[in-house]
Parts: structure tokens; sequence; C-alpha cells
């Protein structure tokens, strides 16, 4: 997150997996906007690795033309592009052998000759878990002066499949590297509704004082999604929403709903206080697990008007797979602020809308005082932060209608990204390659917070590996999910809350 207005020191930046998806989808893109904006260093160098057979100009051809489908500033400028791509090369590779960081190393050193200076080297492993280790260890072996201080190394997800895994990694990459060079990535922190969390939380006096059970009735994280798992069902299939969602970015959101105010903006302060969160969400046993979370998986069925498959008969995934692609759950925080409020968290493929929305419930007025014709519609107050795609904080009222009579209506003060800020705001890759290029770790996971996070989970992570008996598939794809995600919310008297649909012809 930019604070200052330094630019970063001349920087090698490798991406391990750079044939790939997301290279081309996200980092490539997010790399070329920062350039656009002037954040990139004044030296720099993107080194691409992979197998394939590609020289640097068909390497960068296809990275044109990831940018011009994928890129939020839309086709590539000619102009700037070819200034850009010059910075571009393609190390053919095969990061098991010793031979690629031998390569490297020699890159790096012939940098820093035409450069006169020492450059940072950020290593981004955008590669199959499998390749965490192997990758850490072959660029632990580059043999350069003050590596320490120059070598970062960037570690996208999954970070472990469960609690020994995410340990195993954890500490490797920490016999290798400090801590400070460690990059956890976890994309929804950089998004940039997620961060203003943390401005709107902590910029204002305002909200401060009700922000707990003396005020807040109970509060809702749901991330919804209209897709299914399109290309990645090999991936997906062994992993589940919980894995998938759960236990990186809706846990991550929800410790900057529940964190304590941090009492400076450095990066250490403000992952204590996240890291706090997860230590106080009270312990799943059998039984919670049984009543407060609940699975689904999407069947076949019509987006749209488009006939589309169910979750066992996609790509990849196995025909009777257990897996699920719905996950709601229900925690408690057993601190001061939060005790007996509960927050309820969901997440699922192939829904009835995308939409990543908190919302936070205020407790009802003590005593009502308007007759009850009045209070039709009565709603207690709402906070809505739509973090996506609306970009937006609508704060739910009760207002008089105009009229002669006394009815009320509930209506919204609303703070809308589009109508506040014309320019489009940058990905959330965006802000986190900055980061790294900046050296700043706030918005990433420290080793505490990945562990703690896999070990709130990992009870439901094991009842319901152990409970394979379930009926599957249990919510029709274009719906809001399984039925008794409603039941697990409805038993307390609430119900989920749903972003108005605004063009339904819109979606995918
Ligand atoms: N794609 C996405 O939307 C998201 C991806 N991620 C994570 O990002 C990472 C990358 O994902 P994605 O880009 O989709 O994966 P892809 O399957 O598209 O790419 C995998 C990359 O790994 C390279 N690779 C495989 N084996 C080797 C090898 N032996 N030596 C060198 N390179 C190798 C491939 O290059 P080549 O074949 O040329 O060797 C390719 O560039 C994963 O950890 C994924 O979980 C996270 C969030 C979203
Ligand atoms: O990490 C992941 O996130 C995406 C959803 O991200 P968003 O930025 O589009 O909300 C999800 O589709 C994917 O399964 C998961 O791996």
């Amino acid at each position: 997150m930019k604070t200052t207005n330094i630019k970063p020191k001349p920087t090698v930046f490798t991406i391990f997996g750079g044939t790939g998806d997301l290279a081309a989808r996200k980092l490539i893109p997010a790399l070329y906007n920062l350039y656009l904006d002037g954040y990139m260093p004044a030296k720099f160098t993107i080194v691409g690795l992979g197998r394939t057979d590609y020289d640097n100009q068909k390497f960068r051809e296809i990275l044109l033309d990831g940018i011009n489908k994928f890129s939020r500033s839309g086709k590539a400028d000619a102009a700037k592009w070819k200034v850009f791509s010059s910075c571009i090369q393609y190390l053919q590779s095969d990061a098991k052998k010793d031979k690629t960081y031998q390569d490297l190393e020699a890159i790096i050193k012939e940098k820093d000759q035409e450069w006169g200076e020492e450059s940072n080297i950020i290593h981004y492993l955008s590669v199959a878990p499998q390749f965490f280790p192997i990758i850490s260890k072959g660029v632990a072996t580059i043999n350069i002066e003050n590596k320490e201080q120059r070598n970062r190394i960037v570690i996208e997800k999954p970070f472990g499949h469960d609690l020994d895994s995410a340990k195993e990694l954890n500490k490797l990459l920490q016999s290798l590297f400090d801590e400070t060079q460690i990059y956890r990535i976890d994309h929804y922190l950089g998004k940039e509704t997620v961060q203003n969390m943390m401005a709107f939380r902590f910029a204002n006096a305002l909200f401060e004082p009700i922000w707990n059970r003396n005020y807040i009735e109970h509060v809702q994280i749901s991330v919804t999604e209209d897709i299914g798992v399109e290309d990645r069902g090999g991936y997906y299939d062994g992993s589940g929403a919980l894995k998938d969602m759960v236990q990186n970015h809706i846990l991550q959101v929800l410790c900057l709903v529940a964190m304590e105010p941090p009492v400076s903006f450095n990066a250490d302060e403000v992952r204590n206080r996240r890291v706090d969160v997860l230590r106080a969400i009270r312990k799943f046993g059998h039984e919670e697990v049984k009543h407060n979370t609940v699975r689904g998986q999407y069947a076949s069925g019509w987006v749209a008007g488009e006939e589309v498959l169910g979750y066992r008969e996609e790509k990849g995934v196995d025909p009777n797979s257990n897996t699920e692609t719905f996950a709601a759950l229900k925690f408690f925080i057993d601190n001061w602020r939060w005790q007996n409020v509960p927050f309820y968290v969901r997440t699922g493929k192939r829904m009835h809308q995308k939409a990543s929305v908190i919302s936070i419930q205020f407790k009802d007025v003590p005593h009502p005082i308007f007759p009850i014709e009045a209070s039709e519609s009565w709603q207690q107050n709402r906070l809505i932060i739509s973090i996506q795609p609306e970009m937006s904080i609508r704060l739910q009222v009760q207002a008089k209608r105009p009229g002669l009579d006394m009815i009320l209506n509930p209506v919204d003060m609303v703070f809308n990204y589009d109508g506040t800020y014309p320019a489009e705001s940058p990905e959330a890759y965006e802000t986190l390659l900055l980061d790294v290029m900046e050296g700043d770790q706030t918005l990433f996971m420290r080793a505490d917070q990945i562990e703690a996070a896999w070990e709130l989970l990992m009870p439901v992570v094991e009842n319901w590996e152990s409970r394979k008996s379930i009926n599957f598939p249990n919510y029709a794809a274009d719906s809001w999910g399984p039925e008794i995600a409603e039941a697990l919310i409805a038993k307390d008297g609430f119900h989920w809350f749903t972003m108005p649909v605004k063009n339904k012809k819109d979606k995918k």
C-alpha cells in the first residue's frame, strides 16, 4: 500500500510460471499498468521462466495478447508497450534443474553491472504448489552479494493443503529466508474496498464506539460467484470452497472487520492485530461442525439462457466427487468486543450472483414509539460494505416517507466509488506487486497468520472428510446455494443479505 513517493530500487522481477495463466491474466497486466502509472522502478527487468519453447519475441507476443484481453486499461498502447516489453526476457528452463538458477545468477550479475548498482530481486512463484519447495531451494542457491537484503520471494496460493503441510512449507521457507523476505499472497487484501475497511474503521471517529457487541447484532461475509470451476477443475477438486476461499480470503476479511485498532500502520503491528482475531475465534468441536457449518455442490442448470454443467461433469473433476463448491460457517469470537456476536460467512460457485459483501447488522432500537403501520418495512440499521463488483459502502437507516402519514422506510446513505472517484481503481495485483517492490508486508500473510487460519479450520476439514455420505449435488446452478445454508442463519432469526441485482442480462 503506497504511503511514500519513493520509487522502488532497480529490480529484477522473475516469474516462475511465466508461461502460465496467472502471469498472462494478472501479473503482467498489473506490472504493465504500474509502468503506465509511473510506479515501476526506473531500471527493471522481468524474466519469465517456463519449459515452453519460446524466444523473447514469442513470449512478448503472448504477454501482449494477455494485456489486450485482460488489462483494466484496455489494449496496450503500441509505443508504451514497445518500451515496457523491451524490459521483458524469457528464460526457457526447468525449475527442477540447477542450470535454471545458474542462468538466473548470470542475468542478475549482468544487470548489476549494467545498472552500476545492486538491484532488488523478486522471485514470484506462479507455479503449482508442489514446485514451491524446489524453487525456493533453487533461488536460495543463487550466489550474489548481499542477498539477504536483496532477495524477496512471493508465494502464491494455496499455501499448504492442511495445517501440517503449511507448517512444513513455513519451516522450509524460514530456513532459507528471513520472514521479512517472504511475501505470501492473498489477493483479497489488495482489493481497494478491502483496504478501505481499515480507513473506514480507523480514520473515522464515528464508528469505533459502536463497533462491538453492545451495538452490533450479527455480521455476514458473503463471497458468491456466478461462474463454475471453469478450467481449474483439476486443482479445485483437491481443494473445495473451504480451502480455496474460507481459509484465506474470507478469514482475512473477517479479521479486518473484527480486529482491534492497531497503534500504528506498521506492517507487523497490523498483522499482529489480524492474527489476534484468528486466535480468538472459538474452536470447532464435533458438535459445532455439525450445527455451525454447511457444505454444498452445484448441479447442472441454466444460467442466462445457457445450459451449464454440474460440478461432477466439469473437466478435471471426479464424476463421484464429494468436494464442496459451497461452504457456510458460523463463527464466534471469544473476546470482549465480540462476545456472542455471530459472524456468518458463505462462499460458493455457480450461484445466482457474483458479489463479495460484508453486512453488519446493528441491534434494534430499545423501544418502538411508532405505530405498527409506520414500521411495515422496518429494517434494523445495517452497514453494507460491497467489495465487488459494486464498490460501495451503504448505511441503511430508517426515514420518514414524505406524506401526511407517519410511514417509515429504510433508506441508504451511500458512498459509491464510481460516483466519487472517476478514475478506475488499481487491481489487487497492482497494489500487491508494488508493495513487494517497496518491501511493504502489511497486506501479506505472515507465517503465524497462515497457521492460525489452518488450525481453526482443521476440525471442519477433518469432519467433512470423514463424513463422505452426503447428498451431493444439493443446489442448482444459478441459485443461492443449498437450502440448509438458509437454515443455518434462519434458526438464529436472520437471513442472508443479497445485493439487489442491477441487470441480470449482464451476467456472463
Ligand atoms: N490462474 C489463476 O487464476 C490463479 C492462480 N493461482 C495460483 O497461481 C499459481 C499458478 O497458477 P496458473 O498460472 O493458473 O497455473 P498454470 O498451470 O497456468 O501454469 C503453470 C506454470 O508452471 C510452469 N511449470 C510447470 N512445470 C514446470 C517446470 N518443471 N519447470 C518450470 N516451469 C514449470 C508452466 O510452464 P511450462 O509449461 O512452460 O513449463 C506454467 O507456466 C498456482 O499456485 C495457482 O494456485 C492463484 C489464484 C488464481
Ligand atoms: O483465489 C481465488 O479467488 C477467486 C475469486 O477471486 P475474485 O477476485 O474474482 O473474487 C476464485 O474464483 C478462485 O476459485 C480462488 O482460487
